[in-house]
């Protein structure tokens, strides 16, 4: 039996993916930029090995099996095992005889599944990174994770990260490109501000469909704003422009949301606490007279919010006290270190409105990050020397 381990991360969009001009292959109508958080606080784990005594492929996902058969892990195993008979080197019959083994996947996510902060994206990159590691296979991978989840694409690279919508009707040109490395803005912090109210949203997958069929408005972003805005976004990367960064980050999220009330039936995503959220966040720069805070939603009502590491205590201080936490016991902040600080009280006369208990369950403190990796630390296994779940798993 071959037995591979690795990570992936979650990434955020600051230019929004929304809408699809092919769905079975996952081909965008727009190009999109993300941020890839680091993994210190979210992450996918993923063991993925091969047995000539496995009578067939088998997954497990946060413990329990799930669906091997779902159409887009089908478009991963398939297009990963064609890819390495492909790129395998003539005669390596090691590769040769693990690819007629069946596998077992087993995957864990160390944040919520299925809650709004993308594990789509982290599980498909991890699976297709993991599945790479075990044929062999080096090289261009984002054309495969596209094909599990398209924002999944973003997660194989580390730090800034573009998805070039492509021209192509095969999608070979529907690819991750990195901007920028995740060490080139060591200021930045992104802080989650995970909902409580979270109710089910519509999916991602399922509302970009109707938005492509009844959004005017979506066609004019794809067209008319989203060019131009991800050259202006690539250039403040670059120059590590927080004004405009920010600024562009906002407004981008804005129209995403505006495209989904522009759908009909029109999608809520956001919340009251979300409605909240984007009124401090405004008030909060406006007393400051520049942009030292931006906020993106995605497909639910989870905030996250971008700063740099100066500002990071002073808007939590501001969060707490907004949106205090219940008294569950639960840690409120996880991740990177956030001291108490005092706030001026002209201050909190600026930001300041009624508080709303509860709204905000926890915060996750985090910065841009690698992307996937293989693990050494075999205590780390999700499969155990069966080949099935152990513990961790
Ligand atoms: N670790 C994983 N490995 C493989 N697939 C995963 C993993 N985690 C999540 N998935 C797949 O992604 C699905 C959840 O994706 P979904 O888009 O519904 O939620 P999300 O990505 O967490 O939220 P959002 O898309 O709104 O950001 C799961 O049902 C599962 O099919
Ligand atoms: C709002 C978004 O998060 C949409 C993510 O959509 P998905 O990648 O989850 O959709 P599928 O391609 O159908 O799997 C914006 C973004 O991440 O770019």
């Amino acid at each position: 039996m071959k037995k591979v381990t690795c990570t992936a991360p979650v990434n955020i969009a600051v230019i929004k993916y929304w809408g699809k001009r092919n769905e079975e292959l996952i081909l965008p109508i727009n190009s999109s930029l993300s941020v890839t958080l680091h993994q210190d606080q979210l992450k996918t784990t993923t063991t993925v090995a091969a047995n000539r005594d496995f009578p067939e492929d088998r997954i497990w996902l946060n413990g329990k099996e799930d669906n091997i058969n779902h159409p887009r892990l089908q478009s991963c195993l398939r297009e990963i095992r064609r890819l390495a008979r492909k790129r395998r080197s003539s005669g390596d019959d090691n590769i040769s005889k693990i690819l007629n083994y069946k596998v077992h996947i087993c995957s864990v996510n160390n944040f919520p599944t299925a809650a709004g902060l993308a594990s789509s994206a982290a599980g498909y990159a991890c699976l297709v990174y993991s599945l790479a590691r075990l044929y062999g296979v080096e090289g261009e991978l984002s054309e495969i994770a596209r094909q599990g989840s398209g924002s999944a694409c973003r997660s194989m690279y580390g730090g800034f990260v573009q998805w070039i919508m492509g021209e192509r009707e095969d999608g070979k040109d529907s690819l991750a490109q990195q901007v920028e490395p995740e060490n080139h803005w060591p200021e930045l912090r992104i802080l989650i501000l995970v909902a409580s109210a979270e109710k089910k949203h519509v999916g991602s997958t399922a509302g970009m469909q109707t938005s492509v069929k009844t959004s005017p408005l979506l066609k004019h972003r794809a067209e008319s704003v989203v060019p131009g805005r991800m050259e202006e976004m690539i250039e403040a990367i670059k120059k590590k422009d927080f004004e405009a960064f920010g600024q562009l980050t906002m407004k981008d999220s804005n129209q995403f949301h505006a495209t989904c009330l522009d759908t009909y039936p029109p999608i809520f995503y956001l919340n009251q606490v979300s409605q909240r959220i984007i009124g401090l966040v405004h008030r909060y720069n406006a007393y400051y007279g520049t942009t030292k805070i931006a906020y993106s939603f995605d497909a639910g009502p989870n905030a996250v919010i971008f700063t740099l590491d100066p500002t990071v205590n002073e808007f939590v201080e501001i969060v707490k006290r907004s949106f205090p936490p219940e008294s569950n016991g639960d840690p409120y902040l996880k991740g990177l270190a956030v001291s108490p600080v005092s706030l001026s009280q002209d201050l909190l006369s600026a930001v300041e409105t009624d508080v709303f208990p509860g709204g905000v369950s926890y915060v996750i403190v985090t910065q841009p990050g690698p992307g996937p990796m293989e693990s050494q630390d075999i205590s780390v296994d999700l499969l155990g020397t069966d080949g099935f779940p152990n513990a961790s798993g």
